[in-house]
């Protein structure tokens, strides 16, 4: 067919220079998708090759932690994802990448790590320019583009947490005007922080920034929408009078917050965790540090170095109660074992998990390991309590904004259900050994008597949650404050009722 005619054959002769055009761009556009793929491989192993240097430091910060975190979720669905199925290998491939990324955080990591980040900022009264420009409360960290912090708006956006939504979307903007090449399109964060303005009630500021926007857009069918709806608004009497009127510059974005978060328990219990002194310490001055031996031949050798924090109730720190081999050998025991902490439901004596205690934690048993059953014996010649009614040894392992709000050890009257299966009455006394310094935050507070205890590796906190008779002593309810930067370890030992009968009073002679 083709050779009749002298016409179609030089068609032809074309077409095989256009295929071979074809295939040139195609390798062309291969390279440049390998190059890509290159350069991201590169990326993850100069990353992990820094952070594998302290392991334990890296993720220890929560703006990291997010960074981290949204690098695997949502970095890599918009990068990597077509990347890869764009590769003829697909199949190869994406099932080795998909085994390993069973061991990476998820996009529920994600949201859980913004979670944390914004009650770290909430409750350490972290600056939002501060925490973008890798400063958290004093520790250095990484910086965030303005991406990222578009990235963190968008998520609180998510869960209708406007006054959050406000504090990075304005943050993205300030750092997009520095960037060179812009990380993010300005127009997507002037979407969201006008409508999130409009939310806190700055309707006059929702408009000017929805006009910009749809100068930058103007077929945005919402943003038209939203402009006509502010300005009808804007007519009537609720927002023509008012502090609207006083001009753009004031813009109200109130945190909206529950009613026990606005208590006096619970924000007293927020600045104590800040390191502010929030009441006078009763009796502070009679505060005494001393030696402890007990005339037990435990003790006699390397007496305990005791520092009292409270007097009524009596609530006191124990130093250098375990050593390091001790503390890492627990902590490798319960590694394995850690699962999410439960609390228990006083409505149906059930165990859940909760948003108000977030850690990990485990149970060790005395016949585990000899130095669990020997950290008993240490904790009962200190004490001068029975420790065989005691529950078993629970391993805590808090990560960043890890917490427990303020709560009581013992159970309540009303909780008959509480400890009915151990069959050795309520709690007693509480001890609670620190297995890590903790960079910043993390501190034990007792929001009723002022009291903090700021973690110190190898130490013990010591208290009585019980009167002699029986009665709850309501001053012991107390807290784990957030963690800021670092992990936090603590080993708990819950002392109960029976067996006490004849050990307390005890050597430490305390009169309650
Ligand atoms: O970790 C702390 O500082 C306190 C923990 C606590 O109160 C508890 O586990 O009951
Ligand atoms: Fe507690």
């Amino acid at each position: 067919e083709l050779f009749t005619s002298m016409a179609h054959l030089e068609k032809a002769l074309w077409a095989e220079k256009d295929i071979a055009d074809e295939l040139r761009q195609y390798v062309t556009r291969e390279e440049e998708r390998l190059q890509t793929i290159r350069r991201i491989a590169d990326d993850l192993e100069s990353h992990s090759q820094q952070a594998l240097k302290h392991p334990e430091n890296h993720l220890a910060n929560p703006v990291s932690a997010f960074l981290f975190t949204k690098r695997f979720t949502l970095d890599w669905e918009r990068e990597v994802d077509s990347l890869l199925k764009a590769s003829n290998n697909i199949q190869d491939i994406s099932e080795r990448i998909d085994y390993l990324k069973q061991a990476l955080p998820t996009f529920e990591d994600l949201n859980g790590a913004v979670s944390a980040l914004l009650r770290l900022q909430d409750t350490y009264h972290l600056e939002t320019g501060k925490m973008a420009s890798g400063d958290v409360g004093g520790v250095k960290t990484s910086i965030l583009t303005a991406s990222d912090c578009f990235e963190l708006g968008r998520i609180a956006y998510n869960t209708e947490d406007y006054y959050h939504t406000v504090l990075w979307m304005d943050e993205a903007m300030m750092k997009l005007t520095l960037e060179r090449n812009e990380t993010v399109d300005r127009s997507e964060i002037l979407d969201y922080l006008s409508f999130s303005l409009f939310k806190q009630g700055n309707v006059r500021h929702a408009l000017t920034l929805t006009e910009e926007l749809l100068l930058l857009a103007p077929e945005h069918t919402r943003a038209k929408n939203n402009k006509a709806y502010y300005e009808k608004l804007l007519l009537t009497d609720k927002y023509a009078e008012g502090r609207e009127d006083l001009g753009e510059t004031i813009v109200r974005n109130p945190r909206t917050v529950d009613e026990y978060r606005n208590s006096h328990e619970f924000t007293t219990y927020e600045a104590l965790c800040r390191g502010e002194d929030t009441q006078p310490v009763k009796d502070q001055h009679r505060l005494k540090c001393y030696y402890l031996t007990n005339n037990n031949p435990l003790l006699i050798l390397q007496p305990i170095k005791v520092e009292e924090a409270h007097l009524d109730p009596w609530i006191v720190l124990f130093h250098d109660v375990m050593n390091d081999i001790e503390m890492a050998t627990i902590k490798n025991l319960a590694t394995p074992k850690l699962g999410r902490a439960t609390v228990h439901n006083s409505m149906t004596g059930k165990l859940e998990t909760a948003t108000y205690r977030i850690s990990k934690s485990a149970w060790l048993k005395a016949i585990e390991h000899p130095i669990i059953a020997r950290v008993n014996n240490r904790i009962d010649a200190i004490t001068g309590l029975e420790l065989n009614t005691a529950e078993e040894l629970q391993v805590a392992n808090y990560g960043i904004g890890g917490h427990y709000e303020p709560h009581f050890d013992f159970a309540r009257k009303e909780e008959t259900n509480a400890f009915k299966s151990l069959g050795t009455g309520n709690r007693i006394a509480t001890w609670l050994t620190y297995m890590t310094d903790v960079e910043a935050g993390g501190a034990t507070v007792f929001p009723y008597l002022g009291v903090k205890l700021f973690p110190e590796k190898g130490a013990a906190a010591f208290w009585f949650n019980l009167y002699r008779n029986g009665d709850g002593i309501f001053n012991t309810r107390h807290a784990a404050c957030p963690v800021l930067v670092g992990t936090k370890w603590v080993s708990n030992k819950w002392i109960h009722e029976r067996g006490q009968e004849f050990r307390r009073p005890c050597s430490l002679q305390m009169d309650e």
